[in-house]
């Protein structure tokens, strides 16, 4: 595997610059964020954006607005874990947390009002089952000790538990909400994070037009490896896939929990539907 930064082709750079100011390259603060859903796919939106000779990205998770003690550092800290672009380039970090932490979108909109949002959301039910899934290998990891999903979603009488961190995280209309309140509706794009696996292309050609960028990613950038049963970045000649992190096996639920899940988040679903303005065809 070889890191995308090497692989994108350098043919194509914006040329309403003079050469002089293009060969400037600086870290710059982002002009578009990716802020979730947690397990929504926002890793692959990253790194498929990145394909594109106009984006640079921040490689690692930067959790500066959702985190106090680096929101502290304040925004030449923020600015500082940003990747080198040349003008006209635009830089994109994603961070998955940022959706659901209540004070991000005010930090956000107070840093730039005209920033663009990314949300990628995929079935809240099986995201669920994800972010657990991702707790427990780390749980695993660490020797700790773990509940099964059943027992943390499920309470005593049988009933799904409101309060399960990760089912609140699957709430999108409660969060979206929130981003609404400081962001119009126009500025946040929703990628159906269960498209982007079936078939990445025609997902990153709308994020390519909403970000307004010229088209530059193709349908030959991506190719389907059944080994790893996901799609993976052609680009150049070399191929990246995802790391093993990404598409594991979930952890069991019983069709009869998973069930209640369902019926659960069926309101929620229709409250988030009526928010992004359309439906999605979610359990
Ligand atoms: N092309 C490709 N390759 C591998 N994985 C892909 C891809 N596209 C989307 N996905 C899905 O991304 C899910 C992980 O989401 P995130 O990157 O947002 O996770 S995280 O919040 O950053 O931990 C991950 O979720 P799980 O399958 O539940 O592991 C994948 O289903």
């Amino acid at each position: 595997h070889v890191c995308l930064q090497e692989l994108r082709s350098s043919s194509t750079s914006p040329t309403s610059q003079a050469p002089s100011a293009m060969n400037t390259t600086a870290q710059r603060l982002p002009g578009a964020i990716i802020i979730g859903a947690r397990k929504g796919g926002t890793r692959a939106l990253l790194e498929m954006l990145n394909l594109h000779p106009d984006v640079e990205v921040a490689k690692a998770e930067v959790h500066y607005f959702n985190l106090d003690e680096n929101y502290h550092r304040g925004q030449t800290w923020y600015r500082a874990q940003m990747p080198f672009t040349s003008l006209g380039q635009l830089t994109v970090e994603k961070t998955p947390g940022y959706f659901t932490a209540p004070l991000v979108p005010q930090r956000i909109w107070e840093m730039n009002p005209e920033v663009r949002l990314l949300l990628i959301v995929r079935d809240p039910a099986e995201r669920l089952v994800s972010d657990y899934t991702q707790v427990l290998h780390n749980r695993l990891q660490r020797h700790k000790s773990y509940q099964p999903l059943e027992e943390l979603l499920l309470l005593p009488n049988g009933h799904i538990d409101p309060s399960y961190k990760a089912l609140q995280r699957s709430l999108y209309h409660l969060h979206l909400q929130r981003w609404l309140s400081f962001f119009p509706r126009q500025q946040i794009h929703v990628v159906d994070g269960e498209a982007l696996i079936r078939d990445p292309f025609p997902e990153l050609q709308k994020a390519e037009r909403f970000l307004d960028l010229p088209s530059h990613i193709e349908a030959s950038n991506f190719y389907f490896n059944s080994t790893k049963g996901f799609y993976c970045l052609l680009s150049a000649g070399h191929d990246k896939c995802l790391d093993e992190s990404k598409g594991r096996p979930h952890a069991p639920l019983s069709r009869q929990a998973f069930h209640k899940l369902c019926h659960f988040l069926r309101e929620p679903n229709q409250r988030f539907f009526k928010l992004v303005g359309h439906t999605f065809p979610w359990c």
